[in-house]
């Protein structure tokens, strides 16, 4: 049987000024050898952060990662960011494909995937999302969905190294609403499906992450449930004590 190590990564979203450095800081001390032992801890602070987070805990083993990125390397794309850069910055990983980037910015599941090899490109882990609406839950539609943004979203190659999925429902992120951890297993369980279709023994090694409404309170059932290897949290992840509490649910 594979062993996935665990990985909890804070999406601090648009949050965050140069005051938010202390807040890193505590973060990074509060991650200590017991939980450094048992799980992997990521931000994913905005970009105009990456490098002050980076050159305030230089060699830091909470990992740091970009919110997006262009499919370019470079080039005439005013107001973009590429994967090159993130990694310039400090970065170890990027996050694509964010439910709040495919609705406010129209991204499709073929740009996702063009950022995601971007990312492998640049050396850099793509966390991929998906996660379906309010709308297709209640269709009863969801599985399907979810395979389909799966099957448009992951490029071929996907790995282990490369590659960790998110699943976030759309109407779970922010909201206080969760899925029960069977719905949460039942899709975990048929995402690890999917991939091992495409993907063969490859699909056991890449991590599953849940994220929408985690909390220090729900966390620990969340992270325990089948094909669950850690969480991406948005909110909770702007305190670092909160953010590391849920981290603690794996101690
Ligand atoms: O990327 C994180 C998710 O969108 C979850 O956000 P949330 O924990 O605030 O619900």
């Amino acid at each position: 049987m594979t062993t996935r190590r665990p990985l909890v990564a804070g999406n601090w979203k648009m949050n965050g000024l140069k005051a938010s450095v202390p807040e890193f800081r505590r973060i990074v001390e509060g991650y200590d050898a017991a939980l450094r032992a048992r799980t992997d801890l990521m931000v994913c602070p905005p970009a105009t952060l990456l490098a002050g987070f980076a050159a305030a805990e230089p060699g830091s083993p909470v990992g740091l990662a970009g919110q997006d990125c262009h499919p370019a390397a470079s080039g005439a794309h005013t107001g973009d960011i590429s994967a090159e850069m993130l990694a310039d910055a400090g970065a170890g990983a990027v996050i694509v494909g964010h439910s709040e980037r495919r609705a406010d910015h129209g991204e499709s599941d073929e740009l996702v995937r063009a950022k995601a090899e971007a990312a492998r490109r640049a050396g850099l882990l793509a966390i991929i999302c998906v996660g379906e609406t309010r709308e297709v839950r209640e269709a009863g539609r969801a599985l399907d969905v979810v395979r389909g943004q799966l099957a448009g979203s992951v490029p071929d190659g996907a790995d282990g190294e490369n590659t960790v999925i998110a699943y976030e429902p759309v109407w779970a992120i922010g909201t206080g609403l969760t899925p029960t951890i069977d719905e949460i297993a039942e899709m975990h369980g048929a995402m690890r499906a999917h991939l091992k279709e495409r993907f063969g023994g490859q699909a056991d090694r890449i991590r599953l992450l849940y994220g929408g409404s985690v909390k220090p309170e729900n966390a620990g059932e969340i992270l325990a449930a089948a094909d669950v290897d850690g969480a991406l949290v948005g909110g909770a992840s702007l305190e670092a004590t909160s953010f590391l509490s849920i981290a603690r649910a794996y101690l």
